[in-house]
């Protein structure tokens, strides 16, 4: 049971044979061996198999609808060489490298795959429960070696064979692109079943998917007593291995103080702009917006709270879903990223709270919260609690966070000290459920953050496992919150579960759609290329905080170290990393000790990190929204930030449609050259992500009565709804 955004770093499937990626590449004549290539050769896995049934294609995009308004870069249309050298080391070895001096020592071509035997030390290391899992190193890890840092930074250090695969001694390890045996993803854990799929990625629930979640590496182990069937080995259950070390990391506790606690950010020159918004409630009874924060009639601590916090004025997400949240309903809220969603679910909550006059929860075994809120990745699930402890400063309110990756103990002491609000990622909860720490009688408020996330099949199972869990009061009895930026409409039709039957809806500009604030731009760069634009790119930036998202753990490891290499200050935040290195860096990161973070997906969706200027996909993802996400975290509340993305033909054709949308939505160039391909590839009946429906009806619920289209600052509007409106989707 994994608590993390795995679904882009899944090893692929269509790694089918033992040939070096690269080196694959090289003989193939570029034929399409791209390493990196995400497109799924199988059905089976989600985002494929869900890609039939894109409504954007369903709604006319081939008549060019909606490119009206592009203005198209003819400077863009020119097509980069994808052939050149400065390839991702063909036939170099990482997997048996020495860092000691501070750089990679190359490999034969022979022995890039393979285990090195450097890389047993790191395993038994590992085995001892000391692993050191990401190649690369923080520069103030206490055992890095002042010689081996470089530009302020560590350097990659140890010899776990980052970028080796071990040799496959089966067709199954060939396939699934692991090992088992060492190297980056091996010997985690032994094998789970008799698959012989021992690496560290589990489908969940077993599903098998390919596609399902982040096994929690090293998760502490705790004893299945039989009574938790949710946490059978065979479901995917992150606790259920009792093989492995116990992980031991207790994260640090956040500062105390006043000032650190409401520490904030400015909003920016655009966040008056919110108020234009168009918004959309669709639903039955929907109480009426709030202008004010007086209107919410939120209690003095709350109010004094708000004003600590900097919050002045509402955004539209907020005036929306407060009211409705305070009149006890249930609310699927989708608004643009960096728009205050958080606060938008948490200050009705804890009015809620206050004005039932919540008693302080005390010590006791067994904690009953009134609120559970789960989110996908452990850091997000923290910045909640973070924005959860701030706003019940001063009440009785306790909130708890919990999440994979720390020390079950700790989580533990954390919950039985007293837990009114517990934040939690969604395998750790049900650990903690499972050894009957936390009772759910008491529960009123359930907030999936990220819902479509949180529904889809990487988490869906677990969450069902989770509303079917014994004193999980029904959805009449509870109130069920979602939000998120995107909301696909086969989520949405699963998220009815959960919901009454007459939640509200509540969209805040177009559902899915990319936050206007960034400034995006594509350009065409093939594989072989990325690694000097980027250093091109951020020598321009100079030190303005920039995250690169990659598309697996051994590639973000890659980058840093190269980034670190030329000179530029780079940390890393991926899953492969243990929970002190990546709360490390993202610490590094937000001070701007690391002005430049590379990424996986797990830091994709929700991470509000002040001064965020650029984004630059080093690859695309997967899907639409994952983009969506990953250039929301810049352009935050008002401020506005830039998203540089690279298109490589070979691998991302599939995102051109959908890209070419997100791009004339949000009033962006749209590349001529960008249209060309998003024409050329299509296909009738070709709907590109499911993931990626930023096509999705406003609400998927045939019945629109009682909805009203209004701009932010809650008046009727005469101008015509959310341009998908106009679309027929059902
Ligand atoms: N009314 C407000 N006034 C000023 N700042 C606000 C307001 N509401 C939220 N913020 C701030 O805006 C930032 C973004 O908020 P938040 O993280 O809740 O966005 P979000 O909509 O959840 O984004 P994402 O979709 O990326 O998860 C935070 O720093 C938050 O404190």
């Amino acid at each position: 049971m994994g608590d993390e955004d795995w679904e882009a770093e899944i090893i692929k499937p269509h790694m089918s044979s033992y040939v070096p990626v690269f080196e694959k590449d090289r003989y193939s004549s570029g034929a399409n061996g791209d390493a990196f290539n995400r497109t799924p050769a199988s059905s089976s896995e989600m985002d494929d198999g869900h890609s039939q049934r894109d409504p954007f294609m369903r709604s006319g995009f081939a008549s060019g609808r909606s490119l009206g308004n592009r203005n198209a870069r003819e400077s863009n249309n020119k097509r980069e060489n994808t052939t050149t050298g400065g390839s991702f080391g063909v036939g170099k070895g990482f997997g048996n490298r020495d860092f000691s001096n501070n750089k990679f020592e190359e490999g034969d071509s022979s022995g890039f795959w393979r285990e090195s035997t450097n890389d047993c030390e790191d395993n038994q290391t590992r085995n001892r429960g000391f692993s050191k899992r990401g190649g690369y190193q923080d520069g103030n890890d206490s055992d890095a070696s002042g010689a081996s840092r470089r530009g302020g930074r560590g350097s990659f250090r140890g010899c776990r064979g980052g970028f080796g695969l071990g040799s496959p001694s089966s067709k199954y390890e060939q396939d699934e692109g692991t090992q088992r045996t060492g190297g980056l993803f091996g010997s985690r854990r032994p094998a789970l079943s008799g698959t012989g799929n021992g690496d560290s990625y589990q489908g969940r629930s077993g599903s098998g998917s390919g596609r399902g979640g982040y096994k929690g590496l090293n998760e502490e182990v705790v004893t299945d007593s039989g009574k938790n069937s949710w946490k059978s080995e065979a479901e995917g259950g992150e606790s259920g291995d009792t093989q492995g070390p116990k992980v031991t990391y207790i994260p640090p506790p956040p500062p105390e103080d006043e000032d650190s606690i409401f520490a904030h950010y400015q909003t920016g020159i655009n966040f008056d702009k919110y108020d234009n918004i168009l918004v959309e409630v669709s639903g039955h009874d929907a109480p009426p917006a709030i202008l004010t924060f007086e209107e919410a009639n939120l209690c003095q601590t709350l109010n004094n709270n708000i004003a600590k916090a900097g919050y002045t004025k509402l955004t539209p997400v907020q005036k929306y879903s407060i009211p409705i949240i305070l009149a006890g309903r249930d609310l699927m809220a989708c608004a643009q990223t960096g728009s205050g969603k958080t606060a938008a679910f948490l200050l009705p909550i804890l009015a809620h709270m206050m004005r039932d006059g919540i008693t302080a929860s005390r010590f006791k075994e067994l904690q009953e919260p009134e609120c559970i809120i789960v989110a996908p990745t452990r850091e997000l699930i923290n910045q909640i609690y973070l924005e959860a402890r701030k706003f019940s400063f001063g009440t009785c309110v306790r909130a708890v966070v919990i999440y994979g990756g720390t020390q079950l103990g700790h989580s533990i002491r954390q919950i039985v000290q007293g837990c009114n609000i517990l934040c939690a990622t969604p395998g750790r909860l049900m650990d903690i459920i499972g050894k009957e720490k936390i009772g759910l009688r008491q529960v009123r408020y359930l907030v999936l953050d990220e819902a479509d996330r949180m529904l889809d099949m990487g988490f869906g199972p677990e969450m069902k496992k989770l509303i079917s869990c014994p004193g999980m009061p029904s959805k009449e009895e509870r109130q069920t919150l979602m939000f998120s930026a995107t909301f696909p409409e086969e989520i949405q039709r699963l998220a009815g579960e959960f919901l009454k039957a007459k939640y509200l809806f509540v969209a805040v500009g177009q559902v899915g759609g990319a936050c206007r604030d960034v400034q995006q731009t594509i350009l065409q760069v093939g594989q072989y290329s990325k690694r000097e634009k980027l250093v091109e790119i951020l020598r321009n930036i100079g030190d303005e905080r920039t995250m690169v998202f990659v598309e697996t753990k051994k590639k973000a490891d890659f980058i840093a170290t190269f980034l670190c290499q030329e000179k530029i200050s780079t940390t890393s935040i991926h899953g492969d990393r243990e929970q002190r290195e990546r709360e490390q860096a993202l610490g590094d990161f937000r001070c701007g000790k690391c002005p430049v973070l590379v990424a996986t997906s797990v830091a994709a969706r929700g991470l509000d990190i002040e001064n965020v200027q650029h984004v630059i996909n080093f690859d695309l993802p997967t899907s639409i929204d994952e983009y969506v996400h990953r250039i929301g975290r810049t352009g935050r509340c008002g401020n506005t930030g830039r998203a540089v993305s690279f298109f490589d033909p070979e691998s991302d054709s599939h995102l051109a449609q959908p890209l070419v949308k997100v791009l004339s939505d949000a009033q962006q160039d749209v590349p001529a050259w960008l249209e060309e391909i998003a024409f050329s590839t299509y296909v009738p009946g070709f709907s590109g992500s499911t993931r990626g429906s930023v096509f999705a009806s406003i609400d998927t619920r045939k019945n629109y009565q009682g909805k009203s289209t209004l701009n932010a600052a809650g008046f009727s509007s005469s101008q015509a709804p959310n341009p998908v409106d106009d679309e027929s989707w059902d």
